[in-house]
């Protein structure tokens, strides 16, 4: 199984580096800058694993339009009109999407569907995420995932960071993003509620949780029909 990874920085390098243990064959990294692999081997390409920059996904999908390459999307902060390109993309080739590869948020985030309805009503929620100093976007795609997960009809405010008199709480959800040092990614989920409070919050020690969950989507794809798959079709 043959597979080429989109973006050179952190992921795109891990990803390529330990492709072999799950079986496949990494061809390299490479982005819209620097196209030659991608159009080289087109024909030998099972998958294109993606963790670089929103700026290269409508290249990717003009790329693998017409041919069998499977797509594994990990970059974050996709506009709106490109997660309904990759939705309908996934019509004609297997996809997976998520922000966040790791087996423990994705639990979270399953968590985190139960026990919101249970709580929304008398406590107040509020998430902070923590990453790295280099990272581009705020607030993270997980912060994103998980605040979907919370409120999947949008009937709280989503409130990013507070400044000034800002008043009394209303119906709304704090959403706060911290950088600094090598982080490699923190997400908490507090419910503040009347001489009670609950903290729910995943840390990632290594990118190597987010490396071996997008290396499993990909050799899972190999045996998929087409269709938009997520961290769902991995859980046990
Ligand atoms: N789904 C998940 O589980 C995870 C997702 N991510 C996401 O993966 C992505 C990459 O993360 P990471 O590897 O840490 O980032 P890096 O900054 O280390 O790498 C980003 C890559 O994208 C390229 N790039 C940057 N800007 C552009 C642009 N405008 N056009 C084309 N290419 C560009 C960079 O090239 P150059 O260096 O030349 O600028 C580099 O190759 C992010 O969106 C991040 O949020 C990260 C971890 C886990
Ligand atoms: O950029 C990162 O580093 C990460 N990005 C993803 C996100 O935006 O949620 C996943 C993880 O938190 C690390």
């Amino acid at each position: 199984m043959k597979a080429l990874v989109v973006g050179k920085g952190r992921m795109g390098q891990l990803l390529s580096a330990h492709a072999d243990s799950f079986g496949m064959h990494s061809l390299g990294c490479c982005d819209v800058l620097d196209p030659a692999l991608l159009l080289d081997h087109k024909e030998e390409i099972d998958v294109i694993l993606d963790f670089s920059h929103p700026d290269n996904l409508d290249w990717i999908l003009d790329e693998i339009e017409g041919t069998n390459i499977a797509l594994v999307e990990g970059t974050t902060a996709l506009s709106e009109a490109q997660k309904q390109r990759l939705a309908q993309q996934a019509a004609r080739q297997p996809v997976f999407y998520s922000a966040n590869y790791s087996y423990g948020v994705a639990v979270f985030q399953k968590l985190l569907k139960t026990i919101t309805p249970l709580l929304k009503d008398g406590f107040d929620m509020e998430l902070v995420e923590t990453h790295h100093n280099q990272k581009a976007d705020a607030p993270s795609g997980t912060a994103l995932a998980l605040l979907e997960a919370m409120d999947p009809d949008g009937e709280f405010e989503r409130v990013y960071a507070r400044e000034g008199v800002v008043g009394k709480r209303g119906k709304e959800i704090g959403v706060h993003a911290l950088r600094g040092g090598t982080i490699a990614g923190i997400h908490e989920v507090d419910f503040f509620g009347e001489d009670e409070t609950i903290e729910i919050k995943h840390t990632a020690t290594s990118r190597m949780i987010f490396v071996n969950g997008a290396l499993k989507a990909a050799r899972f794809l190999t045996d998929q029909q087409p269709g938009l798959y997520t961290m769902d079709d991995l859980l046990r």
